[in-house]
């Protein structure tokens, strides 16, 4: 009974710390409506930031793979109950993010400035970005995907669902829309610092990285149905943004081929 009561309530607060830190994150990344953002917070030198960031970077990137990984999950099978799982994932990535959010040093180096127009268009696909993270977690299984499913089932005594492949809406344009949606947010600034330049190149190598091993990870499961997904959808970029590049003598590599073999390890 103290397990079932117990378990449900660690979820609900695993999920509190999440949203904080996703309450945050758009002020962050935006430099707007909070006081300490990607361009403000202590001064330090242009080298120290960049390790100190690194560092930050780092440490979630880390956390976040192992984690993610079935291997790891086999192994913590064994120590944490299943139904606690997901929901530690989430808690320690949002505390790795609100760490950064924290100890981010600024570069405050201007490497694009835009102005009028420009500067509105570039701060609408911000947002737009971050519709596109927020509905792409809805579309996949919010519940699941921050644990809270998982902790309910434990409060009925039910062994939940396994989550079943999906391609709703967005995930019919590419495989990854919630890390497209990331991507524009990273990118999408009217003004580009080099502490925001950092960040955005480092967590692109890292995102375009940990999604072989997704990929990986879903043929494994789902085998010949997300190959076929695969050759059927791209994987960021959606076709019809491809034809527009192509169509303007722009070499567009095909991203499903390119992709084919996930690396080894990990
Ligand atoms: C944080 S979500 C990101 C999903 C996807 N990479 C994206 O960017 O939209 C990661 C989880 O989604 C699951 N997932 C990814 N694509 C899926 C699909 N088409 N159907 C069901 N689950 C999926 C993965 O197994 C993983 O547990």
């Amino acid at each position: 009974m103290i397990k079932r009561l117990l378990i449900p309530t660690y979820g609900l607060l695993s999920y509190a710390v999440f949203l904080v830190s996703m309450i945050y994150a758009p002020g962050f990344f935006g430099n707007t409506l909070v006081s300490k953002s990607i361009d403000v917070g202590a001064a330090s030198s242009p080298g120290q930031a960049f390790l100190i960031n690194l560092q930050l970077i780092g440490l979630f990137a880390i956390q976040h793979s192992i984690m993610a990984r079935q291997r790891f999950k086999q192994w913590w099978a064994r120590h944490l109950p299943a139904p606690c799982q997901r929901s530690t994932y989430v808690l320690l990535t949002s505390l790795l993010l609100l760490l950064l959010f924290w100890q981010w040093r600024p570069i405050p180096v201007v490497v694009w400035s835009t102005s009028g127009i420009a500067a509105w268009l570039l701060v609408g696909l911000y947002w737009m970005g971050w519709v596109l993270v927020l509905a792409s977690t809805h579309m996949i299984d919010h519940l699941d995907l921050f644990g809270l499913r998982q902790s309910f089932s434990a409060m009925r005594g039910t062994e939940p669902l396994r989550p079943a492949f999906r391609t709703p809406l967005l995930y019919r344009l590419v495989r990854h829309p919630l890390m497209l949606g990331f991507l524009i947010v990273f990118w999408a600034t009217p003004e580009m610092t080099a502490g925001h330049l950092l960040f955005a190149v480092v967590i692109t190598i890292y995102i375009l990285i940990a999604l072989q091993f997704e990929e990986r990870d879903l043929i494994a499961e789902f085998g010949a149905t997300y190959q076929q997904y695969r050759e059927r959808v791209p994987m960021l970029l959606p076709r019809v943004l491809r034809r527009t590049a192509a169509g303007r003598g722009g070499a567009v590599p095909d991203e499903s081929r390119a992709t084919a073999s996930p690396p080894s390890g990990g």
